[in-house]
């Protein structure tokens, strides 16, 4: 048997040897959500751009509170307004977001002071700098808000706005081609001849592709031919900057895909240290970066998410690892794969996990049915009260 490669070392070859794809435009800052900051972003001001105050009340001079309680009001200050200078032994009335007048140093919250006449009485002890949001409190002039890479989510666009940016440097979406492959295969929609079974990858694999906020441009079926592979293979690689395909890549005769990449590019099989997942093909066809994910639908959902989506990460400028899992307690047994790690569909409930009964790599309603994968190294068995790491589907 041919050795297996550890899935960190094929993890790190591909995402070394990849390339940024895309080449980066400018979009105004309402359409960035979802796309990929193509330089670092500094903040050129401080977020607030001066003090102002926290509550609804008065602005004092702490000093002037030492021997007195009550202050005459000078002025009034409304947020958008800039004040003047607090003029001795008097109160600003302020109100929530509006300047901290020069000299005043503390705001008092209008509930904790009377009205008395014309003078307003103070009820508590004023502490100096309560109650004011100081200059920078949230962003300092010059600070790195958000790095290159960084995929947009609505707090970014957010950030971003508090700064003033009204338009941002992004990658240009990468344009992933897909290819299913078999003769077994027939689209959803039509009735299943015999020997048939329903295409799943192809829209497996476009939805994982678009939720990783990447555009599906292509998806392309091949059946197993090495002139229909070729075609296809040559057809996704004139349209898009990648190509993702599922099946054709095991041991058979009936698997053409490698065959075709052998005689159009440079082909690197692997297999992979992982259940489900074994085989995975990773290459250059017609001048355009491929990967090649195993046909059975479970399998190409693990290795969609352990490889490609990082693979297409790295090819379109998004800096991404993979998620960080957590320990939970297995209240099972089960004995360990002597050579690959296993990623068992499991649920979990209160840092328990419960595997699926059905962990077949033909199977895909388990993952359906599941919230992630229970990550069980080679060689270790599964025994009531073991821990082991958990990766949430969430979080891919
Ligand atoms: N002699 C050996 N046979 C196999 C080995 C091996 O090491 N030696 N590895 C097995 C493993 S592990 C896997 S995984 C598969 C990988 O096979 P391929 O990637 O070549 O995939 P296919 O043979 O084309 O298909 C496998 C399986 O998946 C179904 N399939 C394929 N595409 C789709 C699709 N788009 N939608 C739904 N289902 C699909 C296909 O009908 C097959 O049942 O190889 C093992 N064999
Ligand atoms: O790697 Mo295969 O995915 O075990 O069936």
């Amino acid at each position: 048997m041919s050795s297996l490669m550890p899935l960190q070392e094929a993890l790190e070859h591909i995402t070394h040897t990849l390339d940024v794809i895309t080449p980066t435009e400018i979009i105004p800052l309402l359409e960035a959500l979802g796309r990929v900051l193509a330089c670092d972003i500094e903040s050129p001001i401080n977020v607030p751009p001066a003090a102002n105050s926290a509550m609804d009340g008065y602005a004092v001079r702490c000093s002037d509170l030492a021997s007195q309680s009550d202050l005459i009001v000078s002025q009034r200050i409304a947020a958008g307004q800039p004040p003047s200078p607090l003029a001795e032994n008097s109160c600003a009335r302020i109100f929530t977001g509006a300047e901290i007048p020069a000299g005043a140093d503390a705001v008092v919250m209008q509930e904790n002071t009377e009205i008395q006449g014309d003078r307003i009485h103070f009820l508590e002890t004023v502490e100096t700098h309560q109650n004011i949001r100081p200059a920078g409190q949230d962003i300092a002039k010059g600070m790195k808000v958000l790095s290159q890479g960084k995929r947009l989510n609505a707090i970014d666009i957010g950030v971003l706005a508090s700064i003033g940016v009204a338009d941002v440097r992004v990658y240009c979406p990468l344009k992933v081609g897909i290819l299913t492959t078999g003769d077994e295969l027939q689209s959803p929609g039509a009735a299943l001849q015999p020997g048939q079974i329903y295409n799943s990858n192809g829209p497996l694999m476009t939805s994982l592709v678009q939720s990783a906020g990447h555009q599906a441009v292509k998806v392309m079926h091949a059946n197993d031919s090495v002139a229909d592979t070729e075609q296809a293979l040559q057809m996704l690689s004139e349209q898009c900057d990648i190509i993702l395909s599922s099946g054709g890549v095991s041991v058979g005769e009936e698997d053409h895909v490698k065959h075709t990449i052998e005689r159009n590019g440079t082909l690197h099989l692997w297999k992979i240290a992982i259940k489900p997942g074994k085989p995975l093909v990773f290459a250059n066809v017609f001048n355009t970066p491929f990967i090649g994910l195993p046909g059975n639908p479970s399998s190409t959902l693990v290795t969609f998410h352990l490889f490609a989506r990082l693979a297409l990460a790295k090819a379109a400028g998004e800096q991404l690892a993979l998620p960080t899992p957590y320990p939970v307690k297995c209240h099972f047994s089960r004995k360990g794969n002597q050579s690959r790690d296993e990623f068992l569909r499991v649920h979990v409930q209160n840092g328990i996990a419960t595997p699926h009964v059905q962990q077949s790599s033909g199977a895909l309603l388990a993952a359906s049915q599941t919230d992630g994968y229970l990550h069980v190294p080679a060689k270790h068995d599964v025994t009531p009260d073991s821990e082991f790491n958990f990766y949430p589907f969430a979080c891919f």
